[in-house]
């Protein structure tokens, strides 16, 4: 869609993508962040829009902006990245959002990835407020097999404890198929993402049981009593649990980052955004020997599809984005409004 100004129709608006893009990248330098910032993050978040991916799409500008007004990231960070050794890159966000680390270590984490078969990058003093598949896909599309970690902020209760202690700690992965978009999957480890139940409470829908508790432990399908003093549970009991500790000690202990309960935005009011650490790792799959991996992939997917499956992790995702490519992103004609207003302050 090439339409220079949205088309407002009743509650929803279309939107194409570079104008919501250029929106964001607007509201996002108005607000305290650099153009550079800007560009990499109204990138993201419109991606995110587009996609579906409505919990780390616009739904999160709001936090973004309290979080650059209380002080508590830098905007304006540039950061610094360290060769460190043959598979091993390291960024310093300094203190500013991950994904600009990732742009600037990305060439140099490719080229290594290409060189040895494998490397990681791993990013601390960072802050991640996003949907994780976007930093992962674009691998896959180049040819790379990758995975990521993210840590967040405690609010989820470890299997079989009594309080909070993990993130939500997403996993993201992608890997390049033969006939078709990559394979993505990207999921967080606690039963469902703090930014649904954030839009579950603005609905006013109830859970689904097994999801959280309220801040006396006990279960409860209240998303507002999850959110007020209450805690997540990780998503699959024990399982999920390892793996939201996984995420702990690769996307922070191993980068050098906090883990999700060694911050306290106390004294920034306003600050929504974790300062964490990341992990991805980027593997070169033309070091496979016999078949190529992008044909064995795709012989995966032929095979779980020969058994029944009707959706692969991702589908939901590029059919929305094919949608909001042919007739506009669909936004809430509310949220578009506030967005102009963000920029007429
Ligand atoms: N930055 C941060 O610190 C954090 C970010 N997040 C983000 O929150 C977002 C939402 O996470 P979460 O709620 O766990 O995601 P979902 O549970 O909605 O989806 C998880 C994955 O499973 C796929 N999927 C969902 N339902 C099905 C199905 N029925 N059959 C096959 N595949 C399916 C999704 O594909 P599809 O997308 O196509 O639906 C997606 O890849 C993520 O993008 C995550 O990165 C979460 C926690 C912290
Ligand atoms: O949805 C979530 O869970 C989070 N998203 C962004 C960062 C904080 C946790």
């Amino acid at each position: 869609m090439s339409a220079q100004s949205p088309i407002v129709e009743g509650a929803t608006a279309l939107i194409g993508f570079n104008d919501l893009v250029g929106l964001l990248h607007a509201v996002f330098v108005k607000h305290g962040t650099s153009p550079e910032v800007a560009a990499i993050l109204a990138h993201n978040c419109a991606s995110a829009e587009r996609d579906g991916a409505h919990s780390h799409g616009i739904f999160r500008i709001p936090g973004y902006l309290s979080t650059l007004a209380s002080g508590w990231v830098d905007g304006k960070a540039v950061p610094v990245v360290t060769d460190v050794a043959s598979g091993w890159v390291s960024a310093d966000a300094c203190n500013g959002f991950a994904q600009p680390a990732l742009a600037a270590a990305r060439a140099l984490l490719v080229e290594k990835a290409r060189s040895a078969g494998i490397a990681l990058l791993a990013i601390h003093n960072s802050h991640h407020f996003a949907a994780l598949w976007p930093d992962v896909e674009p691998f896959a599309e180049e040819g790379l097999v990758a995975l990521s970690v993210v840590n967040s902020m405690t609010c989820v209760v470890p299997h079989g404890a009594d309080r909070p202690l993990f993130g939500t700690n997403p996993i993201a992965f992608a890997a390049p198929r033969a006939d078709g978009a990559p394979i993505v999957f990207d999921l967080a480890t606690s039963a469902i993402a703090h930014g649904d139940v954030q839009i579950a409470a603005r609905k006013g829908e109830r859970l689904a049981p097994g999801m959280g508790v309220d801040s006396l432990g006990q279960p409860t399908t209240d998303p507002k009593a999850v959110l007020e003093g209450g805690a997540l549970l990780p998503f699959g009991g024990h399982k999920g649990s390892a793996l939201s500790m996984m995420v702990e000690l690769l996307a922070a202990a191993l980068t050098g980052g906090n883990f999700s309960f060694e911050f306290s935005w106390a004294d920034h009011p306003g600050a929504r955004t974790p300062w964490t650490g990341q992990l991805l790792i980027v593997i070169d799959p033309s070091k496979t020997a016999g078949q190529r991996f992008a044909e064995r992939s795709q012989e995966l997917v032929r095979q779980m599809h020969a058994v029944g499956l009707r959706r692969l992790p991702g589908d939901r995702r590029h059919r929305t984005r094919a949608k909001s490519e042919l007739i506009g992103i669909e936004v809430q004609a509310q949220d578009l409004a506030q967005l102009q207003a963000l920029l007429a302050d």
